[in-house]
């Protein structure tokens, strides 16, 4: 099992600027950094992501192949006009045309094949490159332990899952297939070229080292505005993500401007690294442009002379120009990947920092460490057997827990919540879990259910230390519900049978009515099949509990922690909660953690949670 380490990269390293997610609670500020010692190239990008190509490099090379089969047409085409001038136009023999012209016609349909073909073929790579990556990336997100993933910010992290993973699928798949394809041809029609006249040939070609420099300058101010960019993108989505889950109290707290202007800064910062990007993509273009066009004009002057003197045809002239109309856009076009992959790497960086993290507690068996290309690639029937395979052990019918000696602090943290903390509960103990605000009685959950592990001690769950269990072994015996009712997009039956989706209709309704909400349900447009608004924020607070109570009641665990369940609840709604709660909780092992002294009273006995000690009273 893996444990939780320090990573070596921070959530994102560098302070680059004051900003308006700074002065968040609990957010560490931090920003891009040009001159990080482990910041990635080009190479060590593509090393380190090159795995999700594994199956499919005899696919990208068959690509290149095609891509150059048809560059190998081109070549073909531009020697057939040549000749066509010299023997057909100069020579003044329209008899001389006919074969020319079919050869011509047949080339250029197979090199549109060959393009054809090879467009799918790179394209499907791409494609299943991104759907690995995806999949690891949100397999391993979902892993990390809580207080990583609040680090880097939920905005932030979709913003990594979204445009930053496509920027490394251009990278891997039609970056490589593009460098390739555009440094063969380049030697093709570089050669043909030669073949042609060799000194103009020659005179020509030094364009190539001069774009080279002109790419590797642009590339590098490139990134650092990509990095600017991305990091902004990121602020971006957290700052929304933030403001419309939190919608309403900026309303009531007058906060509507402020929280506008929070979006407006950061988004002006993203459009200033736009710009930075733009100009620098801009004039890497006409630079370029110039470069070719001096180089072109120069060409001309010189085989005019070439022709003057006689050491040269018109034909020749015209052959060579072709293979440079050709040659010089590879050139531009391996300049521009440089510049292109260049700025990819910085998305690459910060999919690189999530997948750096390690994971918070984690099975040696969980379907999160399978190989993401063995995972992606399977058919949907073999991946749904895949992640959701029987890990479980045998659940038992009642839950008796000890801990003992028990010692925490989180990692982030050099505070230890619970020292040398001891307790038993016997089964079938309805126990409330009283303390202070921080005192320590979200953290027991946080450890029964193994978001973490104790540093000293252990937890025993009937008689056996609970990181012997496994951790779907663990967790079956135990429902949670948590301050926040966690609501799905989906019906209400949905929501209700989610931990147990295999529950029939009727065990649903059952459910349904142990926690005293039918009558609701069925007031809704729909009844069971209405759909839940996101979070489920077409219910009251009341209606919710209840609805996390029914998906308690089905899921029928040997162990109950109800964390806080009627905050925010007036009396009668308390009062509608508290009953199907109880009938709940008779049956079982229940810790119920709550501020309120009457809910508490409503267990067997309390216990204290109090400078990082269990007390029972
Ligand atoms: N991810 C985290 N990283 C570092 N410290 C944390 C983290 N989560 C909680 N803490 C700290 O651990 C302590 C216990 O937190 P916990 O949430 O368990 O308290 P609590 O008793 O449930 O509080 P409340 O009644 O206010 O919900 C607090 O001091 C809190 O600041």
């Amino acid at each position: 099992m893996a444990g939780l380490r320090r990573s070596r990269w921070s959530a994102a390293p560098e302070p680059e600027e004051a900003d308006e997610t700074a002065n968040r609670p609990g957010e560490r500020e931090t920003g891009p950094a040009d001159d990080r010692p482990d910041s990635l190239n080009v190479l060590t990008t593509i090393r380190r992501f090159s795995p999700l190509l594994a199956g499919e490099r005899w696919k990208l090379a068959l690509a290149i192949v095609l891509y150059l089969l048809e560059v190998g047409t081109t070549v073909i085409t531009v020697a057939l006009f040549a000749h066509i001038v010299e023997n057909v136009l100069v020579a003044g023999d329209l008899g001389a045309l006919t074969r020319p012209m079919l050869i011509w016609v047949t080339v250029s349909l197979l090199g549109a094949v060959f393009s054809y073909v090879g467009n799918v073929i790179g394209g499907a790579v791409t494609e299943k490159v991104l759907l690995r990556l995806r999949d690891q990336l949100y397999a391993h997100t979902q892993r990390l332990a809580p207080h990583t993933r609040s680090r880097f910010g939920t905005g932030d992290l979709i913003a990594r899952h979204s445009s930053d993973v496509e920027a490394i699928d251009s990278l891997l798949s039609s970056g490589i297939i593009s460098a390739v394809v555009a440094v063969v041809s380049l030697v093709i029609y570089a050669t043909a070229a030669f073949v042609t006249q060799w000194d103009l040939a020659l005179f020509a070609i030094v364009l190539a080292p001069l774009l080279w420099v002109i790419a590797r300058w642009f590339g590098v101010v490139v990134k650092r505005a990509s990095r600017r960019e991305r990091y902004a993108n990121g602020k971006i989505s957290t700052l929304i993500q933030e403001g419309l889950t939190n919608s309403l109290a900026i309303q009531a707290d007058n906060q509507v401007g402020s929280d506008r202007l929070r979006v407006l800064r950061q988004s002006r910062r993203w459009r200033d690294a736009r710009m930075a990007e733009i100009k620098a993509n801009a004039a890497f273009a006409e630079a370029v442009s110039t470069a070719e066009v001096l180089c072109m004009i120069a060409v001309l002057f010189f085989g005019a002379w070439q022709i003057s003197t006689g050491r040269a045809s018109i034909g020749t002239l015209i052959a060579l120009t072709g293979y440079l109309g050709y040659l010089y856009p590879q050139i531009q076009t391996l300049g521009g990947l440089v510049v292109e992959v260049t700025s990819a790497t910085a998305s690459a960086e910060r999919v690189a920092q999530v997948l750096d993290e390690p994971m918070g507690i984690v099975d040696a068996d969980d379907p999160a460490l399978d190989d993401p290309t063995v995972v992606a690639d399977a058919s949907d029937g073999a991946a749904e057997a895949m992640l959701t395979r029987p890990v479980m052990g045998p659940v038992a019918d009642m839950a008796s827990l000890v801990f003992r000696d028990v010692g925490f602090s989180y990692p982030d943290s050099e505070h230890p919540v619970l020292e040398h903390a001891d307790l038993t509960i016997n089964d079938g103990d309805f126990v409330s879990v009283l303390g202070a605000s921080g005192a320590g009685k979200s953290t027991l959950a946080y450890l029964l259910l193994r978001f973490y592990d104790p540093d000293t001690g252990e937890i025993l769950l009937n008689g056996s230390d609970i990181r012997s269990l496994g951790i779907p072994t663990l967790r079956a015996h135990v429902a949670m519900l948590p301050q926040q009712v966690a609501l799905f997009g989906g019906t209400v039956a949905e929501n209700i049978a989610y931990g147990r989706p295999e529950a029939t209709d009727d065990q649903i309704r059952r459910a349904a009515a142990s926690a005293d909400a039918t009558e609701f349900i069925e007031r809704l447009p729909g009844g069971f099949d209405a759909r839940l608004a996101e979070r489920g924020t077409n219910l009251s607070g009341g209606q919710r509990q209840r609805i996390a109570l029914a998906r308690a009641f089905l899921r029928d665990t040997p162990l109950l922690i109800l964390d806080e369940p009627t905050t925010g609840l007036d009396a009668a709604t308390t009062a509608r909660v508290i009953e199907p709660m109880c009938r709940l909780a008779q049956s079982r092992t229940t810790l119920l953690i709550t501020h309120d002294p009457h809910v508490a009273a409503l267990a067997d006995y309390t216990v204290e949670v109090d400078s990082g000690r269990l007390r029972r009273r």
